[in-house]
């Protein structure tokens, strides 16, 4: 927003919070002279009620909304603390990171990812205007919603997937050593977002525990499953190793049509990108290096991913291109003497 010309003013119940944001240039740590357009409240699902209601008793802005991961709960507390509904809309950005803190910001975080509205008949136009600009300046897509349907579709595609990462990563906790080294780039995809802060997580989940039970149900089932199928793989008769296969191939089969209809960069269709892959060394300014020769080459990288080696200062940089790029990106970045894997 600053950097859209937007007067920014932080703050937080812990102070240095909004002074470490501050002097990331995010804002003014000092509070508002006058009133302001738009009073954003970016606390844990449990606080927003609270700091919410306190906001508009300060009589801070003319709008004000949240971000909390979960909606339909937020607003019975603002109901039940008597706020002005007419002044406020629920918003959700589906966008973040896995870390918490004024560190862990960036200011490209929303671009091109939806970002949740959720009007109801009592909102002012001018308060959903607002919000509307708001999305607008952070380049991210509105998508307008029911709070209760928002619920269940964040159950389904960010919360009961936060609890299977932690679940598979909770498998890591008292494994051999020997195992954990042969870690690769599957279960760092699989368990990245397990890294993440339990006390927001705990907020999230029990502000929504019906719609990520009745999803986590349906996970559990074919969790059984697939431990009758793989018993079925282990058993000498045939006839029961070849319904195991068919059962995991099925859950196999039906991930990729899943996987299928996840959208791609910025929300669109997925799109086949060619991979260049190319070794860099574990030292400061190699990705700035290659992402300069590839701009020096005239090609736009879509999407990156780093696998890290075990055990060694080098690491494998995977750079997604268009795939009449690929070609071209490939003899540009040999002729500035990467080492180009396949
Ligand atoms: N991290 C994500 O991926 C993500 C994505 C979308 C929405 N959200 C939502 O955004 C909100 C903030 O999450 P975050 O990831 O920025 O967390 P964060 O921990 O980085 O920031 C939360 C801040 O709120 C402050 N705080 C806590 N209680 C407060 C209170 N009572 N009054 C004033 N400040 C208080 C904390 O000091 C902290 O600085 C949450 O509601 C979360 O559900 C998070
Ligand atoms: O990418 C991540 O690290 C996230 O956890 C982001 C994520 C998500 O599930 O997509 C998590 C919770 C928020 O409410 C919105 C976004």
């Amino acid at each position: 927003l600053v950097s859209r010309g937007v007067e920014v003013y932080l703050e937080d119940h812990d102070p240095s919070v909004a002074r470490t944001a501050a002097a990331l240039g995010a804002g003014s740590a000092l509070p508002p002279e006058g009133q302001v357009d738009l009073v954003v409240v970016a606390v844990p699902p449990a606080h927003v009620a609270a700091t919410l209601a306190d906001a508009q008793r300060r009589g801070l802005a003319r709008g004000y909304l949240d971000v909390a991961s979960v909606k339909a709960g937020p607003r019975r507390d603002l109901q039940a603390l008597g706020c002005d509904l007419s002044r406020y809309i629920g918003t959700h950005p589906m966008a973040g990171r896995e870390r918490s803190g004024p560190l862990a910001g960036t200011a490209d975080l929303f671009e091109g990812r939806p970002w949740v509205l959720t009007p109801t008949r009592e909102t002012e136009t001018e308060v959903l205007n607002l919000a509307l600009e708001l999305v607008a300046l952070c380049r991210a897509v509105p998508v307008v919603m029911d709070a209760d349907e928002h619920d269940r579709a964040v159950a389904l595609v960010s919360h009961t997937p936060q609890l299977v990462s932690s679940m598979v990563a909770a498998r890591l906790q008292h494994a051999e050593d020997t195992a954990v080294r042969l870690c690769g780039q599957g279960i760092r995809d699989v368990t990245r977002i397990a890294g993440s802060e339990p006390g927001m997580w705990m907020d999230i989940l029990a502000a929504n525990p019906g719609p990520v039970a009745d999803v986590l149900a349906e996970v559990a089932t074919d969790l059984t499953g697939a431990v009758e199928a793989l018993r079925g793989l282990q058993s000498a008769d045939g006839e029961k190793r070849r319904t195991g296969a068919a059962g995991i191939e099925d859950i196999l089969l039906r991930g990729n049509a899943g996987r299928d209809r996840v959208p791609g960069k910025h929300g669109t269709a997925p799109k086949a990108y060619e991979v260049v892959a190319v070794l860099i060394g574990d030292q400061p300014g190699e990705l700035a290096r290659i992402f300069a020769d590839a701009g020096a080459a005239g090609v736009n990288i879509e999407d990156v991913r780093i696998e890290h080696s075990t055990g060694q200062q080098a690491g494998r940089v995977q750079l997604m291109v268009e795939p009449a790029a690929a070609p071209g990106l490939t003899t540009a970045l040999r002729d500035r003497g990467w080492s180009i894997r396949s």
